[in-house]
């Protein structure tokens, strides 16, 4: 999909609110250029009255007109800024929300490939940039359109054709004018977007890295980098304002040529009679009037590159336009499958890896059974983590079949295989949130009790009550207010309530001291013994002997 049809269908699940401020902001627009045209002819006409060369004018009408077109200004200018900001603020959360729906839905290595400040950039900063497309683009474009119309309108019923011809022709020169900025303007546009994140992504670096590049003495170079990329950045800046510079100062040109046209008509056709002469005034100062509308074309066009990039950018999180769609429901527990025995987890002849020209691991084959778990062991770097990875469906394997419960693994849909296959991988990631909600993620149905049965077989029920921490207790961060074997046990505890089919563990005990490690064995065991179980460790030894192994090693040759 184009980068414009995504901005269209963004803005079509707001149309009721971006319509009406783009209707508001053509009648601001239309009763100020009524404002400025009608005050000029009653002035003219009441010059003319007092001079004793217009006779029987009436007063009433046009000042309350006038009265009634100051007032309209202000409340449709009001009404268009309450609205307008309220129109793309529900965009902007719209999108907010769409696109963390997106990105959580990503597979866990591309969500990991995504540098967090390149994350950031595209959650806050470009979707904010996306604001200029109703309030600078769409809106200015729909409310030019219709407020000269309005114009061209009232000059075609006031006086002989050429005048809205003139209109239209002026307006729309002005908008070619403002189409060759657009274009001129584009290619800087996509830049400073992307030049955006890579400064974010810098800084990030910069303040994340502090102590290390001051202990490494690479501050200089750090701070160098940062200093050329704002360079670049200001003298893209500079670049741009310099084409917006140019084009506003053309548009005015163009404004106040079309002015002088008008005058030059209207005097032509007062001449010869054909219009009085408070029309000829009210025609030169409605087309002077439509410099407010004109001059925001050049703004509206030369932002259209930044946004164009902002929401390529969007798209590439795999943010589609029917996002809403896409969300996986909530389901109800009782459609959960049953922990047996679906479960089947079966590999042939795997080789799994990043390059398919050298795989980590070729050649694996085996069936997964219930109550033997299997135990993956092999030296560091050799691609363990790699092939729970694949087991857990988030890389495809290189080569060879992956299937569950009979179906290739690669065609389950995403929110099944959650809930077939629990993965506990080998950074332990908690939300930040209490202990409560991290054990209930996914199954919001449990009782506390079950919790805190779930904390006993990890070992850390008697911790927590010791402390005073209750269910309730925040775990901060990514679980910084735990110590590393807590947390570690409390995200092995959240994915035993999980019960699913088939458990990954990527080094369950890698964090704890033996004698931890060997009660939390204890307890679990007899979870074990009805699940399909793959366990990486280190340690083998520390594991049953009954247990069936699996060394990895690279392949030969
Ligand atoms: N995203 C990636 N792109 C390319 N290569 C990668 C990527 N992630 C890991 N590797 C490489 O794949 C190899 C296997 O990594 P993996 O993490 O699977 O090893 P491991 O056996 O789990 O190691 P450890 O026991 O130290 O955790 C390593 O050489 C690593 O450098």
């Amino acid at each position: 999909m184009s980068e414009w049809s995504f901005l269209r269908t963004v803005l079509r699940g707001r149309r009721a609110w971006t319509g009406t401020a783009y209707l508001l902001l053509a009648l601001t627009w239309a009763a100020g250029i009524g404002l400025l045209a009608l005050s000029g002819w009653f002035i003219t006409a009441s010059a003319l009255a007092g001079a004793g060369l217009l006779l029987g004018l009436e007063l009433f009408t046009p000042s309350a007109a006038i009265r009634a077109a100051a007032l309209l200004r202000t409340l449709a200018r009001y009404g268009e800024r309450v609205i307008g900001h309220e129109a793309v603020l529900r965009v902007l959360a719209d999108l907010r929300i769409r696109s963390f729906a997106a990105i959580a839905r990503l597979p866990a290595a591309r969500q990991r490939a995504l540098r967090s400040g390149d994350l950031q950039q595209r959650l806050t900063a470009d979707i904010d940039t996306l604001d200029a497309v109703p309030l600078r683009i769409t809106g200015p474009l729909v409310a030019a359109v219709l407020a000269i119309a309005a114009a061209a309108a009232l000059a075609a019923w006031l006086a002989p054709w050429p005048a809205a011809l003139l209109l239209v022709a002026g307006a729309a020169l002005t908008l070619a004018t403002s189409l060759a900025a657009a274009r001129a303007g584009q290619a800087q546009g996509r830049e400073l977007i992307e030049q955006r994140s890579r400064q974010r992504v810098a800084l990030l670096d910069y303040f994340g890295g502090l102590a290390e590049l001051l202990a490494y003495r690479r501050i200089d170079r750090q701070r160098a980098l940062l200093d050329r990329l704002e360079n670049e950045q200001a003298a893209r800046l500079w670049r741009q304002e310099r084409v917006a510079f140019v084009t506003d100062q053309a548009v005015q040109l163009l404004v106040a040529a079309l002015t002088l046209a008008m005058l030059g008509l209207a005097l032509h056709w007062h001449a010869q009679d054909r219009i009085d002469a408070p029309v000829a005034v009210l025609l030169t100062l409605m087309t002077l009037g439509l410099n407010e509308v004109l001059s925001t074309l050049p703004g509206a066009l030369w932002r259209v590159g930044e946004s164009l990039q902002a929401a390529g950018r969007l798209q590439q999180l795999g943010l589609t336009a029917d996002e809403k769609d896409s969300a996986p429901a909530p389901e109800p527990a009782s459609d959960r499958p049953a922990p047996a025995p679906d479960g089947t987890l079966e590999a042939q002849d795997l080789a799994i890896g990043f390059d398919p020209g050298r795989p980590l691991v070729a050649g694996l084959s085996f069936v997964l059974q219930p109550g033997c778990p299997l135990v993956i062991h092999g030296r560091s770097g050799v691609g363990k983590t790699t092939l729970l990875e694949t087991l857990a469906g988030e890389r495809e394997p290189l080569t060879g079949e992956l299937r569950l419960a009979g179906q290739r693994l690669g065609d389950w849909p995403e929110a099944a295989r959650y809930r077939a296959v629990g993965y506990l991988p080998q950074h332990t990631s908690l939300l930040d949130a209490s202990i409560g909600d991290n054990l209930r993620l996914g199954r919001q149905d449990l009782p506390d009790q079950t919790l805190w049965q779930a904390l006993e077989a990890v070992d850390l029920a008697t911790a927590l009550r010791r402390e005073g921490f209750g269910l309730d207790y925040a775990v901060g961060e990514g679980g910084r207010r735990l110590s590393g074997g807590q947390a570690r046990r409390l995200a092995l505890a959240a994915l035993l309530l999980r019960d699913t089919p088939v458990t990954l563990l990527d080094e369950p005990f890698a964090s704890l001291d033996p004698g931890t490690a060997a009660r939390v064995l204890k307890n679990i065991a007899p979870w074990f013994a009805t699940r399909r179980v793959v366990i990486v460790t280190h340690a083998p030894e520390t594991l049953p002997g009954s247990w069936p192994r699996l060394q990895i090693a690279p392949p030969r040759g």
